[in-house]
């Protein structure tokens, strides 16, 4: 359990975080959501001390951070940071076995962890030990940011955008394998970031900032559904954005030839109709009533695309 007791820090006139309290459960993601220079950032690099407090403590199962050694620290807490930081001269698996090396593990279990956690982020060890980062795709050099922050099996990870620099369809994959990998490890982890989405996609619990302050702390069910500030509701509001624009989108303009299970959806129907269909009846593509015309399909990756393309067409302002 991480408990941050009344933690505030000042950088000159600037109060950058203002006396947060917060208690994150072991074995729980906690995403920390909040707009630009709402300290954030500040508040995480205060739990493994990469930021000294001004006042307040933060104490990790019972042992305050602060009579532990810095670099002790922060052997015991994985960090993630958008743009992964890898080492880029070293290859995959010595990127992964940086702090179990720090540590003197022996070089059998250093091999083995670093094949289990490739494994377990869908990277085939034969194929990836000895690749060097500049040979790896985005999202493939994001994943191994994430098993290099986890191979020690850090008490807690703290992680700050670590998706940032994804494009939106590898995000939405990143942060699904995250959750299935943080479930199956029982890892700890603190997460921040500036979207509301995200945060109630992954979050346990989810902490929003505003001005250095923590405005609510809640489970992201109660967040949408009971704000806690007119902020609050904004953030809430962005994210639920793209769904509002898919009801006012016409299936039929992302119809394509070719058929799909099931019932075709009537001619009138929205990208919201055909998203719940796809995700109701588990397939990636539905059938389409078309005027005159054999049905058509509507694709799961057609639907994304559209909503990421936003309120393109004219007369569909969300
Ligand atoms: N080293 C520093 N010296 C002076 N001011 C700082 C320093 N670090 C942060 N600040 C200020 O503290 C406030 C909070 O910054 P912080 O980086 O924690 O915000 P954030 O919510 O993480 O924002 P972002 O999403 O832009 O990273 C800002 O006003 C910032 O300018």
């Amino acid at each position: 359990m991480i408990e941050i007791d009344g933690i505030t820090k000042r950088f000159g006139e600037t109060l950058a975080v203002d006396s947060v309290t917060m208690t994150v459960e072991t074995g729980t993601i906690t995403v920390i959501v909040g707009t630009s220079g709402s300290g954030k950032t500040t508040l995480m690099r205060m739990i493994n001390r990469l930021e000294e407090p001004t006042s307040g403590e933060v104490r990790i199962n019972g042992e305050r951070t602060a009579d532990s050694p810095p670099h002790l620290l922060r052997r015991r807490i994985g960090y993630a940071i958008q743009g992964h930081g890898l080492f880029p001269h070293h290859t995959v698996a010595r990127n992964i076995a940086a702090v179990p090396r720090l540590l003197g593990w022996d070089r059998e279990t250093i091999d083995a962890r670093v094949d289990e956690l490739l494994s377990l982020f869908g990277m085939e060890p034969a194929a990836f030990r000895s690749r060097y980062p500049q040979e790896l795709s985005g999202g493939q050099q994001q994943r191994v940011g994430v098993a290099r922050a986890l191979a020690s099996r850090p008490d807690l990870l703290l992680m700050d955008e670590p998706f940032g620099a994804l494009d939106p369809i590898i995000r939405a994959r990143a942060q699904e394998d995250l959750r299935d990998i943080q479930r199956k490890l029982g890892s700890t982890i603190v997460l921040v970031t500036h979207d509301m989405e995200e945060a109630i996609r992954l979050g346990d619990m989810v902490g929003v900032m505003d001005g250095g302050r923590l405005v609510q702390y809640a489970a992201p069910e109660e967040i949408v559904a009971r704000p806690a500030t007119g902020f609050v509701a904004d953030m809430v509001g962005d994210a639920e954005r793209p769904m509002r624009l898919l009801s006012l989108i016409p299936a039929a303009e992302i119809v394509e030839e070719g058929r799909a299970d099931g019932a075709p959806l009537p001619r009138d129907a929205t990208l919201r109709d055909a998203l719940s269909a796809c995700l109701w009846s588990g397939r990636d593509a539905v059938p389409l009533d078309r005027e005159g015309q054999a049905p058509g399909r509507v694709t799961l990756d057609g639907i994304r695309a559209r909503a990421e393309a936003g309120p393109t067409t004219e007369g569909h302002a969300p």
